[in-house]
Formats: structure tokens, C-alpha cells, sequence
């Protein structure tokens, strides 16, 4: 398959236009696109081909107050670290659509998989966890091509989600995805716009 000028133009505007969603409309999604969403996650590439990913949808209202307050507390923990000017700044982000977004994803990282009989993993056991963050990211790119926004929160005792959710104990959990229909759509992220942190630009040293 050889790719075109449409092409490159196509996938550069949905990286432009990727956000960290936080705000969402209540529509709810198709099924079809979550399944086309879950198939595409799976496109991701990962350690030994080992795909350590692990992933379950929460439709649960139950759950989701759960988890929602495990946030409010983690939040109000991280905020302790913060003073002055940029502790009022930190309370005033908005950092997760837990209440809003219709689909609802929590994901784990299997510490041990046997898919990819640990090939590339031995002297780098974080590139289990390097390739779930590459399927979020897939997940999230196949989120915005299909005009959904995807919100990633970390901002979460994960322990405590992983006796709520009573997973085995192999399973790390790595983050609440959150997704949706977007209030809005921009191309600046959300922390840039707060002036909380711009983006900056990174060079490539050459050596
Ligand atoms: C590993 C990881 C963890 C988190 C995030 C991202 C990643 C990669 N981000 C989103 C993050 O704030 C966002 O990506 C940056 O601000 C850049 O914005 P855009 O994603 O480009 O819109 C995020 N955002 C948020 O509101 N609450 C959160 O807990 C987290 N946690």
C-alpha cells in the first residue's frame, strides 16, 4: 500500500485536531463504532506482539459514582502539592467527563501475558506498559477520526479501582478513558488555553 499527499493530509488534521476531551454531550455512541473502535485498538503495535492490554467498558452508573469519587479524592491529594497562584489555577481545571461521557473505558496492563513469550521484554518490563499506552493513543487517534473525543484520567487511586472492578491481580490498572461526543473541538489543548502549561516544542538533539 503506498500512501498519497490525501493521505498525509488526512491523518496530520486528525492529530491536529486529537484533544484531551473533558467536556462531552450525553449522545450515546453506536454500537458499530465501538466495535470498530475496539478493533482498531487492536491495530496497536506492542512488546513481542504480547497486546498486554486489557480493557472493560463501564456501563454501571454504580461504578462510575465510584470512580468519580475516587477522582474527587486523588484530585484533592495532588492539589495539596500545589500553593499560592498556581494552587487557585489547579482548582479551577477541569481534568476528566466522568459524569458526562456516554462510553466509559477502564485499562490494565496483564503484568505478565503469555501472548509474545516475553520476547523484547526481559531487560525492559515497562514496555508492557509502553505498549498499552500505544493502543490508548491508537484508540484515541480512531476516537477523533470517528468525531468522538477521548479524555485519558490518571488522576485515580489505582489500586482502589482495581478492588472495584475486582480484576486479577495481574492486571495494572493504567487509565480511565472517557469518551464521547465533544462539547466543542479546538486544536490548542485545554491546559494551553488555561495557560496551566503551553505547548512546547521539542528539538532532537543529533549526536
Ligand atoms: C499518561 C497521560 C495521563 C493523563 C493525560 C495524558 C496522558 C498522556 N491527560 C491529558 C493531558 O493533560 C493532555 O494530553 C495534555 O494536556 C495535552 O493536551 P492534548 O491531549 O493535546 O489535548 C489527562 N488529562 C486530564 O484532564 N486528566 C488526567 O488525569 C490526565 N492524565
Amino acid at each position: 500500500m503506498d500512501f498519497e499527499q490525501t493521505h498525509r493530509d488526512a491523518l496530520t488534521e486528525v492529530l491536529r485536531w486529537r484533544r484531551d476531551v473533558r467536556h462531552f454531550r450525553p449522545d450515546p455512541i453506536a454500537e458499530e463504532v465501538i466495535e470498530r473502535l475496539r478493533a482498531t485498538m487492536d491495530m496497536a503495535p506492542s512488546v513481542g506482539n504480547a497486546r498486554p492490554w486489557r480493557v472493560i467498558r463501564v456501563d454501571s452508573p454504580a461504578i462510575r459514582a465510584e470512580v468519580l469519587a475516587n477522582f474527587n479524592a486523588a484530585r484533592d491529594a495532588a492539589g495539596q502539592g500545589y500553593a499560592g497562584e498556581q494552587a487557585e489555577a489547579y482548582a479551577k481545571l477541569k481534568l476528566q467527563g466522568i459524569d458526562q461521557a456516554p462510553l466509559q473505558l477502564a485499562v490494565f496492563t496483564h503484568r505478565d501475558p503469555a501472548a509474545g513469550h516475553g520476547l523484547g521484554r526481559a531487560s525492559m518490563p515497562v514496555t508492557l506498559h509502553q505498549s498499552t499506552a500505544m493502543a490508548i493513543h491508537t484508540l484515541w487517534l480512531a476516537a477523533r477520526a470517528e468525531n468522538l473525543g477521548l479524555g485519558m484520567v490518571s488522576v485515580l487511586d489505582p489500586k482502589a479501582v482495581e478492588r472495584l472492578l475486582n480484576t486479577p491481580p495481574d492486571w495494572e490498572f493504567v487509565a480511565w478513558l472517557c469518551i464521547g461526543t465533544p462539547e466543542f473541538t479546538d486544536d490548542t489543548p485545554l491546559l494551553h488555553r488555561a495557560g496551566w502549561q503551553e505547548n512546547l516544542p521539542t528539538t532532537w538533539d543529533v549526536r
